[in-house]
């Protein structure tokens, strides 16, 4: 069982606008979609649609419109009630593939709601052969959240996957975890490099600065590092190897969920016994499947173009020790 934990869930609107976006002006959505989503949600929904055994954790109170939306999708998860309705972020999706996303704050947490959603956790993590933390954290949650959940799990033996930004990213890293999934954007902030130096490099198909990066990180959270590199697809660090990976070709239609999916697709392959190489393809192919697709679509294993991944083996100066 693969359990995620979205502390910060949503409603995900996407308008998708058949001219580009216009500052300023009035303009009208060609078609709208409302999805259940907030990351950890999305990575169950697409672990949910490969056939394997997952369970969405999160806050929201009963008859809250994400819950009828999970309760119409069939997905299984529990909510801790709380006090407020679930967050909508809103998308809007150009003919061009260019997203924009406007994300709303959330609603705070109480101490007692804290509280709660910590012991649905631990009352889920014996049976989890993963426990992935995703997302921001909403108002009323300390940005160490992630990291005691995590010391909690890594305690009880279970394996933590964790998908953050920001301060709770950086509080993240201070100890051990199994698997992040860092964007360049993340990376960079988390050593400090420049966001614009890793994607100037990444457009000469230079990984150096990033294999770089997330080698650090992977031996300082004493364990793995996926890094996802949009259209360029991902880097994966661990203890015994670096390898990269090109998506197959693909039209953009919305990017939104591609890193979830990704990290779905690793959890996915790394469930069934799958290699490093080919955890790292399948979480490629389900990116690019992903952001192929409108919306925040979960793909299922019919949408992958697995042989389009090309999976490279990295070696020298790029491997860890
Ligand atoms: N334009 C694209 N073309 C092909 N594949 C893509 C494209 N954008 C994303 N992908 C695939 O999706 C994966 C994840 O994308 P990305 O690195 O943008 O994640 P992210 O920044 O975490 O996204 P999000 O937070 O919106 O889920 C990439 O590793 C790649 O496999
Ligand atoms: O505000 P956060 O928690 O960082 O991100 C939330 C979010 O943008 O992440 C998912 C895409 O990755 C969407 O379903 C959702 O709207």
């Amino acid at each position: 069982m693969i359990v995620t934990v979205t502390a910060n869930p949503s409603l995900d609107r996407t308008l998708e606008l058949g001219a580009p976006l216009a500052r300023g002006e009035v303009q009208r959505a060609g078609t709208v979609r409302t999805e259940p989503g907030g990351k950890g949600v999305n990575v169950a929904r697409v672990v949910a649609a490969a056939g394997l055994s997952t369970r969405a954790l999160l806050p929201a109170r009963t008859g809250d419109p994400l819950c009828t939306a999970l309760d119409e999708l069939g997905l299984p998860y529990d909510a801790v009630p709380v006090d407020g309705e679930v967050r909508s972020n809103i998308t809007i999706a150009e003919s061009d593939g260019t997203t924009t996303k406007i994300n709303a704050p959330g609603v705070a947490l109480t101490a007692r709601d804290r509280d709660a959603l910590v012991e649905l956790i631990r009352a889920h993590a014996d049976s989890a052969q993963w426990v992935t933390l995703c997302g921001s954290l909403p108002p009323g949650v300390t940005d160490n959240w992630y990291r005691a959940i995590a010391d909690d799990l890594v305690l009880a033996g279970c394996r933590v996957a964790v998908d953050t930004s920001g301060a709770p990213l950086r509080a993240t890293v201070a100890g051990r975890v199994d698997l992040i999934k860092p964007n360049e954007d993340e990376l960079a902030e988390l050593t400090g490099a420049d966001p614009a130096t890793l994607r100037e490099a990444l457009s000469r198909n230079d990984l150096e600065p990033v294999v770089e990066a997330a080698t650090a990180i992977a031996e300082q959270i004493g364990g793995n590092v996926l890094a996802t590199l949009g259209a360029a697809g991902a880097v994966l660090v661990t203890a015994s190897g670096v390898w990269s990976a090109t998506p197959p070709p693909i039209v953009p239609r919305s990017t939104v969920g591609a890193g979830d999916s990704s990290l779905a697709g690793f959890l996915i392959a790394q469930s069934t016994g799958a290699s490093p190489a080919d955890c790292l393809r399948s979480a490629v192919a389900y990116g690019a499947a992903a952001a192929s697709l409108a919306g925040t679509q979960a793909p299922t294993p019919d949408h992958l173009d697995l042989p389009g991944v090309r999976v490279t083996e990295l070696s020298g100066a790029a491997r860890m020790s």
